[in-house]
Formats: C-alpha cells, sequence, structure tokens
C-alpha cells in the first residue's frame, strides 16, 4: 500500500502537514481500512452510500456558491467545473451501488439526514455563506483530496470479486485524481492572489486552517456514522 502523500499543490502540503493527527484520524478511519480489505460490512457501507449521496447534493450546492463568490472567471469555470464533475460523474456510483440494491435514486434525494450528514454540509455551506472564497474552498478541499489520497492508497487492495472495487477504482482513477489536482491549483492560485506566496505567515492563517482541519474532523465523524449503522 502505497503512503506516498500525493501532489494535489503546495497549500495541500500545508494544511496536511497543519494538522497531521486529524488527517490520518480521516484517512486512516477503521470505515476505510475495512472497506479497503473487503471486510464492511455491507449494512455499513450502503448506509453510507444513502447518506453520501446527502451529502453530495449539498456538496455540490457548496461548490455553486463557490460560483458566486469567485472573483475571476477562472475561479467561477473550475467551480462550475468541480459541480458538473459532481452531479454527471461522482453520483452515478451512487447511484448505481444503491440501485444494484433495489434503492432508487429519488428515494436517496429524500433520505432522513443523520446528524453527521447534517453537522458536515452545513459547516461547508455555512463557511461559504458567512466568509469569503478562501473559507469556503478550505472547507471545501478535505472531501477531494482525502478521498483522493484514500484512493490511491486502497487501489493497490482490489482483488478479484472485491465488494468494494468500484469505489475504490472511482476515487483512484483519472476522473478522480484530476479533480484533486485542478482543486488544489485552484487552491494554490486564490491563495496566492489573495494572501500572497507565503501564505503560513499570514494573520489570516491560523483561521484558514481551523477551516480545513474542521472539515477533516467532519470527515472521520461521517465515516464512524457508517460504521455505526452496521451495528445496529
Ligand atoms: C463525505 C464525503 N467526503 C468526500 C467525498 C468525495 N467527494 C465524498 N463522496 N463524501
Amino acid at each position: 500500500m502505497t503512503k506516498e502523500i500525493p501532489n494535489y499543490g503546495k497549500t495541500f502540503a500545508l494544511l496536511r502537514a497543519g494538522c497531521e493527527v486529524q488527517w490520518e484520524e480521516y484517512i486512516e478511519h477503521d470505515f476505510v481500512k475495512s472497506l479497503g480489505n473487503g471486510t464492511l460490512p455491507q449494512a455499513s457501507f450502503l448506509h453510507y452510500m444513502v447518506q453520501d449521496y446527502v451529502y453530495l447534493v449539498h456538496y455540490a450546492r457548496a461548490w455553486a456558491l463557490g460560483v458566486v463568490k469567485a472573483e475571476s472567471i477562472e475561479e467561477m469555470r473550475l467551480c462550475a467545473a468541480t459541480v458538473d464533475s459532481l452531479i454527471n460523474k461522482e453520483f452515478s456510483l451512487h447511484i448505481q451501488t444503491c440501485a444494484a440494491q433495489g434503492i432508487e435514486e429519488s428515494s436517496l434525494y429524500t433520505a432522513t439526514e443523520e446528524l453527521e450528514t447534517i453537522a458536515y454540509t452545513r459547516y461547508v455551506l455555512d463557511a461559504g455563506l458567512q466568509g469569503d472564497f478562501l473559507d469556503l474552498l478550505l472547507a471545501l478541499a478535505p472531501c477531494a483530496f482525502g478521498y483522493g489520497e484514500i484512493g490511491l492508497r486502497l487501489k493497490d487492495n482490489v482483488y478479484s470479486g472485491h465488494p468494494y472495487e468500484k469505489w475504490i477504482k472511482t476515487y483512484s482513477g483519472d476522473d478522480f485524481q484530476n479533480v484533486c489536482i485542478k482543486v488544489g491549483k485552484l487552491l494554490d492560485l486564490a491563495i496566492a492572489s489573495r494572501v500572497g506566496d507565503t501564505p503560513q505567515n499570514s494573520p489570516r492563517w491560523h483561521k484558514m486552517q481551523a477551516r480545513f482541519t474542521k472539515a477533516a474532523e467532519l470527515e472521520a465523524n461521517f465515516w464512524g456514522m457508517g460504521l455505526r449503522a452496521g451495528k445496529q
């Protein structure tokens, strides 16, 4: 299993190093480990997938808010492209996985939200509503970077007949990895144009790191919700 830190840009490297404990708790969560080795109970995985569909609906709304909060056409373009990739690519994994288990897309859209889903999605949306483009981006980023890193770590685990092969291949695949690289570039450029080339020296850095760290914690919390479902 590769433990190399992916190259999603300079700011990702800084932010990740600034919350190593929370980041490890996110990307090395027991949910992730058991998904990787195929022992995750199917009930946990399905419950997670339904909640994750709901999560992605709000996450796409938050990227759409990025179009509103952007300060250049390039920023607008990237936010719009991420909305497109979420709605037209990542959603298909959830729709197809749930359909195979007899759960229709219409019931995914109206699924009752777990507290962990509400906490995370509304945290991200609120970051964008009360803050500026950077506040929003820092709350959005751990979602992309963390799943990108997990996908790369788990991809060598896939064996023939692995129950979660499709999930692992989605997040380790080129489409998703390209999204992570593009988000990393957007973050680097957005930071450089607003706080300069050494953001860690900016008086704003502490708050920026805190936004990113909180989103990483909410990711770990979200996995916990999936694990709990398998025990009920
Ligand atoms: C909770 C969560 N975080 C991240 C991802 C990857 N877009 C996701 N699907 N769900």
